[in-house]
Formats: C-alpha cells, structure tokens, sequence
C-alpha cells in the first residue's frame, strides 16, 4: 500500500504532533490535502518517490472541521497574527541567544539572515507564510488583484536604479542631496527622484531629510554585490521585456515550444533566428551578465551545489572507478566538488566549445581532482560520445527545454548507454499544489513562468519526468525524485535497463530497491 506522507513544511514547527484539537483538525486537513496531492500518482504499483522528509499516516477521510464543526471563535486573521508573533519570538530569542545582530532596513543591517537551525529556519519560513497570507488578506481579494498586477513596476525602479547604476553614487556613510547626486549621472532629475521614490516603498534607499538620499541595507546590497547587480540587470532588461512579449508570441505561435519564438525573440526581433542563449553568445557583455546572475542565483538558499554533492551516493561508482559525465556542466564546479568527495570516481564536463575554453586551467587547485576532471567541447542535441559511463548528469538544463527538445537530449544518449548506466537530472521538480512549503512554491512557479518568457521552456512534475524518459525509450527505468531539506532542487533518476522490457517497471524498481538494501545505506542520501 502506498504511504501517506505529509511535507515538512505543514508539520508543526517543534516538528512534532500536537495533542491540541485545533491543531490535530489542521493535521486532518493537511492529511487529506496530501491525499488528494498524491492521489494521481498511486496507480497500482505505482508509489510516489518524491516528498521524502515526510512522516507516514494512514488516508483519514474525516470531512475537515470546516465541513462539520461549528466555525472557530478566532478569525483566520488573528489566527495567523498570533502564529507570527510566536514564531517571530523564537526568530529573535534564537538571534538574542546568539548574539547576533538584529534584521534591519538602515544601512548597517545585516544582508543576509545567518545559517539558521533547522527548527528556526522553520520559524522564519513561518513567518514569511503568514506575513503574506495576512497581508492578502487585509487588503481583499479586489485590491489585492487590482494593486498586484503592478508589481512590475517594482521592476521598472530597479532597472532604471540599476542600469544607471545609481546605487553606486550614493555614499554608504551619509545621505546625499538629491540634487547633487542628479549632476553625478545622466539619468534625467525627475526620473531619477522618482525611481528612487517608488524604490523606497520597498525599503530600497531611503530619504531621511526631504531632498535627501541614503542607503538601507537593501540599497547598499545593491551597490556593493556585483553578482545581485548581475541578476538585477538580467531579470529587469532581459527577462522582464520577454515576459512583456510573451503573449504577443503566444498569440502568434499558440503551440509555445520553439526556442525562437519565445517572448525573448519578440522582444529583441530574433523570432526564428537566434535562441536566447545563441543572442548571448554573441554580446560578451550581456552573457557575462547572464554569468554572475546564475552566480547569485546558484549561490542563495535553497540552491547551494552542496545538497548534490553532500547527499547524492555515487559509493558504488567510485568503488569501481567509475565515469560521471556532467553534461551542459559549465565550468565544472559541480565535479570539481564531487570529485574531492569521491577520490577514484573520473569526471568528463561537457559543454559547448566556447565555454570549454574559458574555463579555468587547471580546473581545480587539487591536483589529485584536477586529473580526473576532463573538459570535452558537445553539443547535447547530438549523439553522446562517452560511451559505457555510470551517470550521466544534468545540472539547470531540462527546464530551459520544452518537451521536443528535452525528448532530443535523451535520445542522444541512448547509443551510449550500458546497462545499468544512470541518467541525472538536478532541476526543479514541481510538487502538486499544496504540497511544497508557500515560499519555495512561489519562488519555483515564477521561475517556470521565466523558463516560458525566455525559453518556451518549461519546469516539471515528477509524472512529467517520468513520461519524458517512458517518449524516449521504454527501456528506461524511471527511479524517482529525491529532494534534500532546504534545497529546491531535485534530483531526478532514470536508469538503462534494457532487460527491463519484459519485466514491469514496478518490478525493476522493487529489484532495484532490494539492491540498495544489500550495497548502501540507501534512505539516508534520499530525502525530500
Ligand atoms: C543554465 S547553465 C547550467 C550550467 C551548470 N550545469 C550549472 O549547474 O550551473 C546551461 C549550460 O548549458 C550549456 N549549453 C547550452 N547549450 C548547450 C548545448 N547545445 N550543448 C552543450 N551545452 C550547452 C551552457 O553553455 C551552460 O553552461
């Protein structure tokens, strides 16, 4: 019988059942949620893989409370008023206990939260849930509509900000007056007061004198991070005008899976010519912008390489001197770090020529990883020439593909597969509605809406993985989908197995299984 499973996010933030009834009909709602999530995937023999970090229950098809109990004497309002004075309580305590410094909007504040606890990381997601909920809440659902489509204008501040580079003029140790720093750029006045102006309604800059300007924490981030200018400059000059296109290109092209035809192409007038990643190639200045955003992207919460390799087993490769190919792998930081962990394991990155060149040499300060670590020039469209490796790795590739070109990368590994051979996918995985924690949920979704502005591409369900693998070859196992605490990204298996067409995939997985048993302690490298 599958196993009922409840996601980390929804448990109560001690971690543990709590004998209070409201909270008991809270784990019946969310219990139910997560049948009604996973009921899709439980055909027979069929269990979900993904949603690791998860207690088991029994299905409970008691109607939740709403359905039958007289309503509660609270408001929804004050229930998650309270929730975020209490989780904010322990959110301080915890910084109190510590020493450490207080989250603040003046320009001394910290940047960044510090590594949290696990038990109040919770807390501060909490918070984060609730603020916002409550925050909808109190505006109403027509304001909240009317007021929320103009969150791109929050975008068009920072482009302006930071394309002209605003940010940088303004001194961090005192205010500037307003129209001195006009002389210090060749924005016009008028738009540069109010772009600053509709900046601070996000506690971006401040002006604590009228006529004067100063730096908050959030400001001088912007000054002072290269890589979050980067991923500024990219989102609001390069995505936010595809995303603005994005219905003129589905209105023209409805089926919305070519790679020229994307609102990018719209945008920049290369529909059917040049893909985005092929526009970049060609402007050094904006592909290097391209590079130091997917550096504060891949360097924030929740996408740190080290949830691979901390938690990915490859003991049974590097026990027989396997071979991990790292395809699309850029500059091979992904096997450098895979590479100091597992010692006898050889590592081939793959990426195209251009970037092949560029990467550093040696690619590693260890020498012992350095010569195991081969840089080869492959376009992924076309046949895989490393024959008989042991994994074949995808980090951030398949969400920038719609499904015809995801099918094609598959098939070009087909030729070289052994038996046995691993195909890994780290990308997002999408969680059905309702069962991924609401931060990470929005965070998740906007980057699919991003994947169909820049890409027509698209993020997946885990079904979607699996029928993606089932287009391209019957003779692939689908494994399933791991996710470690506090990452977002997933990690996504298929195994070669091409006896396995006679066998159903349920046995192959179940066999599978049985050999973990036997050669790893395989629980503890799945997580979700
Ligand atoms: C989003 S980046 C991901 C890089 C790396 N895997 C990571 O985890 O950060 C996509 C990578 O795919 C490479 N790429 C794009 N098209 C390619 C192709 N046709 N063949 C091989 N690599 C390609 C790019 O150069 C880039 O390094």
């Amino acid at each position: 019988m599958a196993k009922l499973r409840v996601p980390s996010w929804l448990q109560s933030s001690n971690g543990t059942a709590n004998a209070n009834g409201a909270d008991e009909a809270d784990r019946k709602k969310q219990n139910r949620l997560s049948l009604s999530g996973l009921a899709q995937f439980m055909t027979k023999g069929d269990q979900p893989t993904q949603a690791s970090s998860v207690t088991e229950t029994e299905p409970d098809t008691t109607p939740a409370p709403s359905e039958k109990a007289p309503k509660s004497s609270t408001s929804h309002m004050i229930d998650l008023a309270k929730k975020i004075t209490q989780e904010t309580e322990k959110l301080d305590k915890y910084l109190k206990d510590n020493d450490l410094p207080n989250p603040g909007f003046d320009v001394d504040a910290p940047g960044d939260f510090p590594k949290l606890p696990a038990d109040i990381q919770r807390s501060r997601q909490e918070v984060v849930y609730a603020t916002r909920e409550l925050n909808a809440l109190v505006r109403g659902p027509r304001e909240h509509v009317r007021w929320g489509v103009w969150s791109f204008l929050d975008t068009l501040s920072l482009q302006l900000i930071n394309s002209y580079g605003i940010a940088k003029l303004v001194p961090v140790d005192a205010p500037i007056e307003l129209a001195v720093l006009q002389t210090k750029t060749t924005l016009d006045p008028i738009n540069l007061a109010r772009s600053l102006r509709h900046a601070m309604t996000n506690h971006i800059f401040q002006e604590p004198t009228p006529g004067f300007i100063a730096h908050t924490a959030a400001s001088r981030m912007l000054a002072e991070d290269g890589p979050l200018q980067d991923w500024v400059g990219f989102n609001s000059e390069d995505i936010f005008p595809a995303a603005a296109h994005s219905l003129q290109s589905l209105r023209t092209h409805p089926e919305g899976t070519e790679l020229t035809r994307t609102g990018f192409n719209f945008a920049f007038n290369t529909v059917d010519k040049d893909p985005m990643f092929v526009t970049f190639g060609k402007d050094p200045e904006r592909a290097k912008r391209m590079g130091g955003a997917m550096a504060s992207l891949t360097g924030g919460e929740g996408y740190e390489v080290s949830h691979f390799v901390d938690n990915y087993d490859l003991s049974d490769v590097d026990a027989k001197e396997g071979t991990f190919v790292d395809i699309g792998g850029s500059h091979g930081f992904v096997c450098v770090d895979m590479g100091k962990k597992w010692k006898k394991t050889k590592f081939v990155v793959q990426d195209l020529q251009k970037t092949v060149d560029s990467a550093p040499k040696p690619i590693s300060s260890d020498e012992d990883v350095a010569q195991r670590i081969t840089l080869q020039a492959h376009d992924f469209f076309t046949e895989q020439p490393v024959y008989g490796a042991d994994v074949y790795f995808f980090r951030w590739i398949f969400h920038n593909y719609s499904t015809p070109y995801a099918i094609k990368i598959i098939k070009g590994l087909v030729p070289a597969l052994k038996p046995g051979a691993r195909v890994v996918i780290n990308d997002h995985c999408l969680r059905d509605v309702g069962l991924e924690n609401p931060w990470d949920e929005r965070i998740i979704r906007s980057m699919d809406m991003v994947m169909l502005a820049v890409l027509n591409a698209q993020e997946r369900t885990e079904t979607e993985f699996r029928e993606l693998f089932k287009a391209v070859d019957e003779r692939f196992v689908f494994k399933g989908v791991s996710r470690s605490e506090g990452c977002r990204m997933s990690v996504v298996e298929a195994v070669w197995m091409p006896e396995s067409v006679e066998k159903t995939e349920a046995e192959v997985v179940e066999e599978s299984k049985e050999e973990q048993k036997v050669e790893t302690p395989a629980e503890e490298t799945k997580e979700a």
